[in-house]
């Protein structure tokens, strides 16, 4: 995910160091280094937290003095609470947030949610920062950002896995992968691009516009989510989630 907002981050006017042992690729213009001890006590206005959240408290803490007096800490970890980090860093300002894939290519959707210590031009640096990788939506609980991490941030997983299993079903009759993949997202493309028009009918009059009394839509739709199941099921996977997120505080 870091290598994701870092595409959309190397254009803007920050220096930008990256210190990650794996030694991944980082776009010209970024520096990287794969052992901390090369950083030395250098000072950064903001230190990312962008591993794992179950390997925060082995790694962040080593950091606590290469954070520089008025700067911050930008999270973008699951679950992993915002006082629990500044504690580790101690008493550094906090914000966490919650970017999603697509980010890669701009169209992410970040939640933003400031943390202890953190004042107004941490956040605005936050907000502006998350906002060149997309969407951004501040809220003010990180019980919020939990659920922001249930609808969004695990979000594009959720569409992969139904755009994979729709093409799926497409070869099932009697289509090749190719041509499954490209009437699949073409057609999840389309819907989307055209729900996203200024002024779009709602979602459901939009469905209802496809769906010709006893027509074809109407057997398909039944089939795919008329006894609730496919609600249900949505239901299940955003709470899923969320739960998950809570664990990892
Ligand atoms: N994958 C996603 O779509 C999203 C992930 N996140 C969050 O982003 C964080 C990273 O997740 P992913 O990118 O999926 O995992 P990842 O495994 O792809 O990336 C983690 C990176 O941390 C590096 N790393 C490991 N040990 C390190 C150390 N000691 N010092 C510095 N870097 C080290 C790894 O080499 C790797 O490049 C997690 O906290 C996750 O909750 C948040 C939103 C979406
Ligand atoms: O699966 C995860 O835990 C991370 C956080 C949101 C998306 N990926």
């Amino acid at each position: 995910m870091g290598s994701a907002l870092l595409s959309q981050w190397v254009n803007g006017p920050e220096a930008i160091t990256v210190v990650d042992p794996a030694g991944s690729d980082v776009p010209d213009g970024v520096a990287l280094v794969t052992d901390r001890s090369e950083i030395a006590d250098d000072q950064f206005d903001c230190i990312i937290a962008a591993v794992k959240p179950q390997l925060i408290d082995d790694i962040l803490a080593d950091y606590v003095s290469n954070l520089a007096a008025g700067g911050y800490v930008l999270s973008i970890a699951a679950g992993y609470s915002a006082a629990r980090l500044s504690k580790l860093m101690g008493d550094a300002p906090v914000i966490r947030t919650m970017p999603n894939l697509p980010a890669a290519i701009g169209r992410g959707v970040s939640g933003i949610c400031p943390g202890p210590h953190a004042n107004d031009d941490h956040l605005a640096h936050a907000q502006d920062f998350m906002s060149r990788a997309g969407s951004t939506v501040t809220v003010d609980s990180e019980d919020k950002l939990d659920r922001v991490t249930a609808v969004a941030g695990s979000g594009p997983g959720y569409v992969f896995e139904i755009a994979r299993a729709y093409a799926e079903a497409a070869m099932k009759q009697d289509f090749t992968e190719d041509e499954a993949r490209e009437m699949v997202l073409g057609t999840i493309g389309g819907a989307i691009a055209m729900a996203s028009e200024p002024g779009a009918p709602s979602l459901e009059e939009l469905r209802n516009s496809v769906t010709s009394k006893a027509g074809t839509t109407a057997a398909g739709l039944d089939a795919l989510n008329g006894d609730g199941g496919l609600s249900t099921r949505l239901h299940d996977t955003l709470q899923a989630a969320y739960d998950r997120a809570v664990e990892l505080r």
